[in-house]
């Protein structure tokens, strides 16, 4: 790797934040905003249609050079180098990181050959099958054709499809009924099958191992039920594709690799949704929408390569996740969208962050002596408000959250819109501001309430305020808009991990479940006791093994 990496908390900038926190960490965001009446002009940066205002922070341009500071100390300029010329910088897997290829335009070299030639063969190839399904062309095993699409994936091979496919449903194929299958809980796949036919259903199998038990599992049921149904073997052909990047595999489970769609061990499974794992985006919007899905990561692209770091959204984006997790001592960010179509968002986004920069280790196997991702979560707007926000307002944590919304709905109806962006603003506006005791006070005199309640009830409606906010303004959702949403995201997780050190590439985290579950499994299956796990383990098992069948 021609970069070298340290830990944050040895350089200068980080000594000096510690620092700066300490004097800063009590000025409240109101007389910040009053003092400086350019804090929205200087604190708001653009790309494409989106806005983003980070105004709303604990922070002054002393904070922001520190924060550029710390970033230049950690290599990012080089780091983001490394990145978009296909280094090796997933270094536990010895893999280059290349998911901006897949919406490149550019040549891209690893190991001294472009990889843009597959790229575009691939692409090439999802969009003859995909005009072929949604003109009617491509027929089931009856000579019907599909209305069905069922995809069976989990993790990075499902989350992303999906979130795209629900984010996008305006531009949907008005024909054809999206359906995603994921958890081995057979209820999710019984649940889907009742609602589809097999006679106009096409199934894809998404793995990019081809190994996933979950996956496997659910595509050996879903075609039993299709032999079930009447059809032969030699009609799987037409109602089975399979997307991964092992062809010997998907050959081994019965899928003719004329029916498969590649992509590369250089695609991490959070970031594939821009390789052929977007099958089921570019049937559903058709392969022009899909590209333009990908023009959007390339504008994002350009921005984060190209702006300069003080002007850089991913980089400011990062760095106010650093200064409230590092210093502010945050443990969570929430993900706020006030567009419906993106309810499944903060979930995706679930997988993307915490998957790649919820590490321990950093790059040399040290544990890590600052904490690292921070728990991501949200639910959409104005839900959220009537559940959770009272913590996010009240609570004694501090919760930094980003704010996503649509200038223009999809679907307009009476003044819907202006309710839904006057909440957004207002929400910003309240968690920045708060409410001091003495306005508290004046209002409830004011309503003509006696002393006595006024003291009882005052303390409960104060709100501190000081509470920070990212909003994230967009003309429409529309698939580049998406696009440079979804990439905006992705490299602020790369920034980050490149802050805390860590290899954002890798997920090691979730083998040692996956293994115990094997040996698990073999023990339900025993009818032998089961020894060879803790007492807790051994007990329950013996629990489940003597009521199962009984229910
Ligand atoms: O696409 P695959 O190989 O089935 O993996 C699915 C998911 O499983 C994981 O490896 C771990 O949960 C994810 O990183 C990945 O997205």
């Amino acid at each position: 790797m021609s970069v070298t990496s340290h830990s944050p908390d040895k350089t200068r900038a980080w000594s000096a934040l510690e620092d700066h926190f300490a004097a800063l960490r009590d000025v409240h965001m109101r007389d910040l905003f009053a003092r400086d009446p350019g804090r929205f002009p200087r604190y708001t940066v653009e790309c494409g249609d989106l806005l983003l205002d980070y105004s709303k922070n604990r922070v002054t341009d002393e904070t922001l050079g520190l924060l550029m500071d710390l970033a230049r100390e950690m290599h990012l300029p080089q780091w983001r180098e490394a990145l978009f010329s296909g280094e090796r910088i997933n270094c536990t897997e010895d893999r280059a990181v290349l998911h901006t290829a897949l919406r490149g335009d550019a040549p891209v070299l690893l190991d001294g050959e472009d990889v843009m030639p597959a790229v575009r063969a691939v692409l090439e190839r999802m969009r003859g099958f995909t005009e072929q399904v949604r003109s009617g062309r491509w027929t089931g095993y009856t000579g019907k054709p599909i209305r069905h699409v069922v995809n069976i994936g989990i993790g990075g091979s499902d989350l992303g499809p999906l979130m795209v496919c629900e984010a996008l449903r305006p531009y949907g194929h008005p024909g054809l009924s999206m359906h995603f299958v994921s958890n081995v809980d057979g209820t999710h796949l019984a649940e889907t099958l009742k609602a589809v036919d097999p006679e106009t259903t096409l199934f894809i199998i998404a793995s990019k191992t081809f190994t996933t038990q979950e996956t496997l599992t659910n595509a050996h049921s879903a075609r039993e039920w299709f032999l079930a149904s009447g059809a032969g073997e030699g009609d799987i052909r037409r109602h089975f594709v399979a997307v991964s990047t092992h062809t010997e595999k998907v050959k081994a489970f019965g899928i003719d690799p004329e029916n498969m769609f590649v992509f590369w061990d250089w695609v991490g499974g959070r970031y594939s949704l821009w390789s052929a794992i977007g099958l089921p985006i570019a049937l559903y919007l058709g392969m022009d929408r899909f590209e333009e899905l990908l023009a959007g990561g390339r504008d994002m692209d350009r921005h984060f390569r190209e702006a300069p770091l003080e002007r850089n959204m991913p980089v400011i984006m990062a760095l106010l996740g650093v200064w409230y997790v590092n210093f502010f001592g945050a443990h969570t960010h929430a993900i706020l969208p006030y567009d419906q179509y993106l309810h499944r968002f903060p979930a995706y986004l679930q997988q993307a962050d915490m998957e790649s920069n919820g590490k321990s280790v950093d790059r040399q196997g040290q544990r890590v002596g600052w904490h690292t991702g921070p728990v991501i979560w949200g639910e959409p707007g104005t839900n959220g408000q009537h559940a959770f926000y009272q913590l996010i307002h009240q609570g004694t944590r501090l919760v930094p959250c980003d704010f996503l919304a649509p200038c223009n709905s999809q679907n307009p109806m009476g003044d819907h819109h202006d309710i839904l962006m006057s909440n957004v603003f207002a929400q910003t506006q309240a968690l920045m501001q708060g409410r001091t005791l003495e306005t508290v006070q004046a209002q409830m005199r004011a309503e003509g309430l006696d002393e006595d309640t006024v003291a009882r009830l005052a303390p409960h409606r104060v709100f501190e305020g000081n509470r920070p906010s990212n909003t994230l303004l967009f003309d429409r959702l529309t698939p580049r808009t998406l696009g440079r949403l979804i990439a905006l995201y992705e490299h602020r997780i790369f920034v980050q991990g490149v802050i805390w050190n860590v290899n954002s590439y890798d997920q090691w985290g979730v083998e040692l479940g996956k293994q115990l579950a094997r040996s698990v499994l073999d023990d339900l299956r025993a009818d032998t006791p089961a020894t060879g796990h803790d007492a807790s383990t051994n007990g329950l098992i013996h629990w489940y093994r003597g009521r199962r069948g009984n229910g």
